[in-house]
């Protein structure tokens, strides 16, 4: 094994990978296991994808329990952008598309990446709000890292990362970036 410069990965990509392919498989396959024993099944589900990395997310989501329930649970997209508290200081970001199903009634998975200040997930449940009255709206999250700023939690987390504010957490799949990975650069390991 070649010896590595500290908080480099051997691709020289910074930061060191703290979930492989592997890992990031199994953390999906235990939250579709999650979701489907706390809602006793698959019935009245909707998976709602936070672009960007939410999105896939939700995919990979979907099949897993389509694969152990048979049964193809709705998957929607959200862009959060034009609903965002930091709209004004940051106008630059680019919308994306939001295509999600009827949530009237149904319990809404939301999904996303990493979970940090929780505004994010502050800014979804607005948007959801003006697309109908969900029964319930429920959270998962592949990484959640800590440092909220509002009262918000995940109902599913693949892995609790601890890490210091002047770190960063960046999640790459395979559908966007070609490979499986979560690292943490930035902090002491820059
Ligand atoms: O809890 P928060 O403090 O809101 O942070 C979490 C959000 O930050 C990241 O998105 P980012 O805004 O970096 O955009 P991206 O999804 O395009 O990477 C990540 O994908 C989450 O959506
Ligand atoms: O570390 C972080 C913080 C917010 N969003 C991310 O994707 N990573």
């Amino acid at each position: 094994m070649p010896a590595l410069t500290p908080g480099v990965g051997s691709d020289s990509t910074p930061g060191r990978i703290v979930l492989d392919a592997r890992d990031i498989a199994r953390a999906l396959t235990r939250i579709s296991h999650e979701i489907l024993e706390r809602n006793r099944g698959a019935s009245d589900l909707v998976l709602v994808g936070l672009h960007s990395r939410g999105v896939p997310l939700a995919h990979r989501i979907a099949e897993r329990i389509a694969a152990v329930e048979g049964v193809d649970v709705p998957v929607g997209e959200l862009d959060v952008t034009m609903y965002r508290d930091d709209l004004r200081t940051n106008p630059t970001r680019a919308p994306h598309k939001t295509d999600v199903p009827p949530i009237d009634g149904r319990i809404v998975v939301l999904v996303d990446d990493v979970l940090y200040s929780g505004r994010t997930i502050r800014a979804a449940l607005d948007a959801l709000g003006d697309l109908g009255r969900p029964a319930a709206v429920r959270l998962a999250v592949l990484v959640d890292r800590g440092h909220r700023e509002l009262p918000i939690r995940a109902d599913h987390v693949g892995k609790n990362l601890p890490s210091a504010r002047s770190e960063r957490v960046h999640v790459a799949l395979s559908e966007a970036d070609g490979r499986d990975e979560v690292r943490i650069s930035g902090g002491d390991d820059a």
